[in-house]
Parts: C-alpha cells; sequence; structure tokens
C-alpha cells in the first residue's frame, strides 16, 4: 500500500512564539486506521490543521499524495482540499441551513448538478441514522446529530482522507461508540482515517488502528510503525 501522507521534521510556530510542534516525522499508509492521543494542548489540533492544509509548517517537509505539500501552487489547494474530508472539533455546520443542504454543500461547491446531489444526500442520511431529521436545522439537533451530520458533510464528497478532531468529545459513550462504528465503516471500504481523541476508552475498538502519540509537540512512535509502516508485497514504491 502507499504512502498518503508523509511529515519530515515538519515543525510549526504560531507567530513569535515557541514551537508548538518540533520534529514531527510519520507516515501514513492509505487505507489504515490512525488514532491521534495526547493532552489537551499537546498540539493534536495543530498537527491535523497542517494534514488538512489549514496551516502551512514553519519548517519541514509535508508530502500528501505523493506531492510536495508545502510549495503547492496556491490555486491546486482547492482540489487537494477536496480530497480530505474533515470533521471539526466544533462541528462548523451552517445554522441557518438544513441537516440536508449541510450535508450538499461540499457537492454544490464543487459544482455538481443539483440532479445528481439528492440520491447521495439522502443516502449519507440514511447512512448517519438521521433520514427524518433532513429538514432540520442545526441549532434545533443534539450534539450527536449535529456531530453525524457533520460526519455525514465530511464524506459525501468520497475524500480518501477523513480527519476529525475529538469527534466524540461531545457525546455520550453510546454515542461514541456508533460514531466510531461509522469510522470504521468508512476505513473498510478504502478511505484512510486518522481522528484525535482524548478518549483511551475508544482506542481498542478498532481493531488494528495504529497510535500516534503527541506530547508537548513531539510525536512518539513507539511501535515504529509511523517512521517505517509495513509493506505490502506488491507495494512497489
Ligand atoms: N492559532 C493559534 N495561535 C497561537 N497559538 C495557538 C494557536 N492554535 C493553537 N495554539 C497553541 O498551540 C498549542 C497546541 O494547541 P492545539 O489546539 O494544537 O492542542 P490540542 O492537543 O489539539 O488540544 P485540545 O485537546 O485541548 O484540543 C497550545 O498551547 C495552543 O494554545
Amino acid at each position: 500500500m502507499a504512502n498518503i501522507v508523509q511529515f519530515e521534521n515538519v515543525g510549526l510556530r504560531y507567530g513569535t512564539g515557541p514551537e508548538t510542534l518540533s520534529d514531527v516525522s510519520f507516515t501514513l499508509t492509505a487505507g489504515a486506521f490512525y488514532f491521534l492521543t495526547g493532552a489537551s494542548g499537546a498540539g493534536k489540533t495543530s498537527l491535523l490543521k497542517l494534514l488538512y492544509l489549514a496551516q502551512r509548517p514553519s519548517r519541514g517537509i509535508i508530502r500528501l499524495f505523493g506531492e510536495d505539500a508545502v510549495t503547492l501552487p496556491r490555486k491546486r489547494l482547492p482540489g487537494f482540499r477536496r480530497r480530505i474530508g474533515v470533521v471539526f472539533q466544533d462541528f462548523r455546520l451552517v445554522p441557518h441551513l438544513s441537516a440536508y443542504d449541510n450535508i450538499a454543500l461540499p457537492l454544490r461547491v464543487a459544482g455538481i448538478p443539483e440532479s445528481d446531489i439528492e440520491g447521495p444526500v439522502r443516502e449519507m442520511l440514511a447512512w448517519v441514522g438521521l433520514a427524518e431529521r433532513a429538514n432540520a436545522k442545526p441549532p434545533t439537533l443534539s450534539g450527536g446529530e449535529q456531530q453525524r451530520i457533520a460526519i455525514a458533510r465530511a464524506i459525501i464528497a468520497r475524500p480518501e482522507i477523513l480527519v476529525a478532531d475529538e469527534p466524540t468529545g461531545n457525546v455520550d459513550p453510546d454515542m461514541a461508540e456508533r460514531l466510531l462504528h461509522l469510522f470504521g465503516s468508512l476505513n473498510r471500504l478504502g478511505t484512510t482515517v486518522v481522528v484525535a481523541t482524548h478518549d483511551f476508552h475508544l482506542l481498542n475498538r478498532i481493531p488494528n488502528a495504529q497510535m500516534m502519540r503527541i506530547d508537548n509537540g513531539r510525536l512518539s512512535d513507539p511501535t515504529g510503525s509511523l517512521r517505517f509502516p509495513p509493506r505490502a508485497p506488491d507495494d512497489s514504491e
């Protein structure tokens, strides 16, 4: 399997402050499932922002889909970003749009004709168990329901990578299990999944998940599998 993400000695500094991330090096294999753990303030969200191209590193190399993402021309950014679905910590749903229209947003932005949008949106609503709430606006939905709309929106355009920042932070344990089950199903369909979480109970729910741990802006890789991922026999890279 190919390397879909590669970080080499990446550092991130906000303004003139100290480095928030230092010497971060790892490789993600296409189709794998990763948990990113670490204490509050350790740098999880910052690392994810680099991954979904919302932030440029202060130093180091980031390769995404086999290309240098740091020097990527600005006009190619939207195309790259479309290949990465993001579930934000605070959902970021558009409050005055219905659940249906929130989920449809990425397809509309990509210029997909309206006639090709309804089928996939209805399918996503059913997949996250919210077919009956298509017309509801986010403020009238529970935290878990909003989270599922955010997940549906993140994956409707079939991204190659799904990044989720504390997706279970606002839901009860049953809902956390259900959300993780959705991520597991998506991963089995071939999507590379990266989930940042504080919730250690979740870590053994995905049997083959790999662990990334961040402490004070430094990534630890106890098994070495991030730096030297196992290669499949047919791996030609
Ligand atoms: N835009 C910013 N400007 C300046 N400092 C920032 C910015 N974003 C994050 N930081 C700082 O970087 C450090 C890491 O923050 P980050 O949000 O990446 O941690 P985290 O591990 O995701 O924390 P949490 O689990 O609480 O979400 C913190 O000290 C934070 O204050």
